[in-house]
C-alpha cells in the first residue's frame, strides 16, 4: 500500500488554522484520500493528558527546558499512536501544528533556541516530519484570538504580545531556512479562499 502524507497547519494564535483543518480534509476527501485530522499538543489519549498539564495553571508551573520536554513526550506519544500508523496505512494526516509550533514558541520564543529543540524532538519522533507545512499568516490573528478565547486563554496564549510577535518572527526563519517543505499561506480573505491557497500549495503531492 501506498504512504499516505504528513501535513501540518502552523502559525500564531487565531490565524484560522482549526477552522482551514477542517476545510482542508473536506477538501482532500472530496478528492477521493482517506483523510485524519489531529491536533498539538494532544492528538492521542496520553498526550491529551500532557496538553492538559502544559495548558492549565500559572506561568511559573513548567521551567521552560520542562515545558520543552513536556510538548515532545506529548509529540512523540502522538506520532506512535495515531501519526505513523495512519500515513503507514495509506492515509493522509492533516495536524493542527506539530513540531515546527515547539521550535517557534519554545525555541524561538522561549529563549531555547531552535536548534536545542529541534535536537530534543528528533529524539522522538525519529524522522516523522512532516511532508509539508503550511503556515498560516494573518495580521489579526492575535485580536481574533483574544476576541475568541476572552479572559480564558491559557498558559502560553496568555503569554504578552512580545512573545507571540518572536513566534511569528522564528516561524517565518524557519520558513526561509525550509522553503521546499514549509510554505507561507496568506490567510486572509474568505475561508473558502485560503482553503484554495492551501490546495494550491499542495498541488505537487496530490
Ligand atoms: N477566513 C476567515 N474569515 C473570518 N474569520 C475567520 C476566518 N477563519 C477563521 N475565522 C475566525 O477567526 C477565529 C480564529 O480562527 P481559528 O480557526 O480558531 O484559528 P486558530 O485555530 O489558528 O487559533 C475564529 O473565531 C474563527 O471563526
Ligand atoms: C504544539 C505546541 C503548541 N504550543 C502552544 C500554542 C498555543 O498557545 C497552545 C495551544 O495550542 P492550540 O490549542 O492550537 O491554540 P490555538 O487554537 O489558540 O492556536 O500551545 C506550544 O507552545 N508548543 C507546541 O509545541
Amino acid at each position: 500500500m501506498a504512504r499516505g502524507r504528513f501535513i501540518t497547519l502552523e502559525g500564531g494564535e487565531g490565524v484560522g488554522k482549526s477552522t482551514q483543518l477542517a476545510a482542508l480534509a473536506e477538501a482532500l476527501r472530496a478528492r477521493g484520500l482517506t483523510v485524519v485530522t489531529t491536533r498539538e499538543p494532544g492528538g492521542s489519549e496520553g498526550a491529551e493528558a500532557i496538553r492538559r498539564l502544559l495548558l492549565e495553571g500559572g506561568e511559573e508551573r513548567w521551567s521552560a527546558p520542562a515545558e520543552a520536554l513536556l510538548f515532545a513526550a506529548a509529540r512523540t506519544d502522538h506520532v506512535d499512536k495515531i501519526v505513523r500508523p495512519a500515513i503507514l496505512g495509506g492515509q493522509w494526516v492533516l495536524s493542527d501544528r506539530f513540531v515546527d509550533s515547539s521550535l517557534a514558541y519554545q525555541g524561538g520564543a522561549g529563549g531555547l533556541g531552535i536548534e536545542a529543540v529541534r535536537a530534543v524532538n528528533a529524539f522522538g519522533i525519529e524522522g516523522w516530519f512532516p511532508d509539508r507545512t503550511l503556515l498560516l499568516l494573518h495580521p489579526e490573528g492575535a485580536e481574533r484570538a483574544r476576541a475568541r478565547d476572552g479572559a480564558a486563554s491559557d498558559r502560553i496564549g496568555g503569554r504578552p504580545a512580545s512573545y507571540h510577535q518572536a513566534v511569528e518572527e522564528s516561524f517565518r526563519a524557519i520558513a526561509a531556512a525550509e522553503p521546499e517543505r514549509v510554505r507561507l499561506i496568506d490567510a486572509s480573505g474568505t475561508p473558502e479562499e485560503v482553503t484554495a491557497r492551501l490546495l494550491a500549495a499542495l498541488g505537487d503531492l496530490l
